[in-house]
């Protein structure tokens, strides 16, 4: 398959990797066969318990990411739960984000919180090369095989999240029967970020879609902005990775926690330009 000549060089050449691996995995062997843990439940603990739900991401590198980070990903991902993320996403992307499924495997080992493997599956034999909780599934990318690996997951007994960047993509993600949609704000095309993206979509999201709003989010007053506009729960990179994850994880699952208890509005033209 020749992909288009919008998306940024780094996406295609991901994409091409991808299925050189699918072919190996499908040599290997396996069915995967998962009994996973329930993701929206691990959401609605965490809302019980006054924490925003996050999906925090251990993501060593990135192509739009300097450098690289060499910790131990099991300690990054205790460090992300003990600061209350809901659940984690592990890439398993070996050469553009330093992943890979054995990372994936021992994280998921070590924790027990639902784990979601993050990685490019455009083909059906990508699905076994290792069990985790969630899968994600970038709807530009599998095209109108949606509905079928969609089926090919929830068989082996993955959740399955559908990753959407616009109205058109979220309408075959309903079509195809998705229930939990992720909308990136980064554009896979350009590798920009816009938090607009999300807000132009949530909107048309049905209510009983558990949705999580994606890339993009720096801090604090970034979650609450995607909460505001609707979203169920987070997913966070880039701002978790750089510098010590429990506190940067803290930080956003008490975004709204910290915000009550602050009496001092944090911006008083807010509330007085808000037409009633
Ligand atoms: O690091 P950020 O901007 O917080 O983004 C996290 C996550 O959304 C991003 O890594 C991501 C979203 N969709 C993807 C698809 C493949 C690889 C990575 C991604």
């Amino acid at each position: 398959m020749d992909y288009p000549d919008e998306l940024a060089p780094a996406v295609r050449s991901i994409l091409s990797a991808a299925r050189e691996r699918a072919g190996a995995a499908a040599r290997a062997g396996d069915t995967a066969s998962v009994s996973p843990r329930d993701l929206a439940a691990a959401f609605e603990r965490a809302e019980a318990d006054g924490r925003v739900p996050v999906i925090a991401e251990v993501k060593p590198t990135s192509p739009t990411t300097e450098g690289s980070r060499e910790d131990d990903p099991v300690a990054l991902a205790e460090g992300m739960v003990a600061g209350g993320a809901a659940a984690l996403s592990v890439l398993t992307e070996p050469e553009h984000f330093g992943g890979s499924v054995d990372t994936l495997r021992r994280v998921r080992e070590a924790v027990d919180v639902p784990v979601l493997r993050k990685d490019f599956v455009v083909e059906e034999a990508q699905l076994d090369a290792v069990e985790s909780d969630v899968v994600l599934l970038i709807a530009r990318f599998v095209g109108d095989d949606l509905p079928d690996l969609l089926a090919a997951a929830r068989d082996r007994g993955f959740q399955v999240l559908v990753e959407v960047h616009d109205r058109d993509e979220l309408e075959r993600a309903l079509d195809a029967g998705a229930t939990t949609v992720g909308v990136n704000n980064r554009d896979l095309a350009e590798l920009v970020v816009d938090l607009g993206t999300f807000e132009s979509v949530a909107p048309h999201v049905p209510d009983e879609v558990t949705l999580i709003a994606e890339s993009g989010i720096e801090g604090p007053t970034d979650a609450r902005r995607m909460r505001a506009a609707g979203a169920d729960a987070l997913l966070v990179g880039s701002a978790i990775m750089d510098g010590d994850v429990e506190a940067n994880t803290r930080e956003l699952t008490r975004a709204e926690a910290d915000e009550d208890a602050d009496p001092t509005p944090r911006d008083a033209t807010d509330t007085t330009e808000t037409p009633t």
